[in-house]
């Protein structure tokens, strides 16, 4: 019998970008219209958000650290910073980070935005493969660094923050477990209970 939708369909070809044209640059982000060939062959415009701060030979544009802070006693936290977010026109509670330094490794960035932020010093305990956050919107990636802190150590009692210039972050620490019975709740609120 004759296969109908392989008759019908167009030929698919590979999706191919013929250029990027810059619409309006700031210091730190621009516009760019992304002109792309479709999957049938069609010429596309995308806008698309870039970072200038994206150097040649990056891998990924900054690191969000999933720091939890151990201490005998209590129960684990994992360590979140508020503040006050101008795109979002209010306060955001996230995980500490930042840019990623020319020449800096994740790790080393995950370590250093986790101190200027928070004060603690932590080991990283593992690095994620560089993740897109918002692909239909921007190029921006990100590495997830999990670090853990060891609370009981004279350096992270009495944390001090480095903030930057403009720089105003509170620390949140959330016990851990706490959070992850809320995101299981959350994952399961599709499902069907009897
Ligand atoms: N999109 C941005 N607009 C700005 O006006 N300024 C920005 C943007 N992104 C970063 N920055 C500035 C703010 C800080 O001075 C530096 C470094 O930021 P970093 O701490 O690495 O990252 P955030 O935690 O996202 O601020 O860049």
């Amino acid at each position: 019998m004759e296969d109908k939708a392989s008759v019908d369909l167009p030929k698919a070809t590979r999706e191919t970008i013929l250029k990027n044209e810059v619409i309006a640059e700031g210091k730190w982000v621009k516009l760019e219209e992304t002109t792309y060939v479709d999957r049938l062959g069609k010429t596309r415009i995308w806008e698309c958000i870039k970072r200038t701060t994206r150097k040649e030979g990056m891998s990924a544009d900054g690191v969000a650290v999933i720091a939890v802070l151990q201490r005998t006693l209590h129960y684990d936290c994992i360590v979140l910073v508020k503040q006050f977010r101008p795109p979002m026109g209010g306060y955001c509670l996230e995980f500490p980070a930042g840019l990623i330094d020319e020449n800096e490794s994740p790790e080393s960035a995950a370590l250093r935005e986790l101190e200027e932020e928070t004060g603690f010093k932590g080991e990283v305990t593992e690095c994620s493969p560089v993740l897109c956050l918002d692909p239909g919107l921007t190029n921006c990636t990100t590495y997830l660094v999990n670090v853990a802190i060891n609370g009981d150590d004279c350096q992270n009692v009495r944390p001090k923050q480095k903030p930057e210039e403009g720089e105003f972050v509170e620390v949140v620490s959330l016990p851990k477990n706490d959070l992850l019975q809320r995101i299981e709740g959350m994952l399961n609120m599709g499902e069907k209970h009897d």
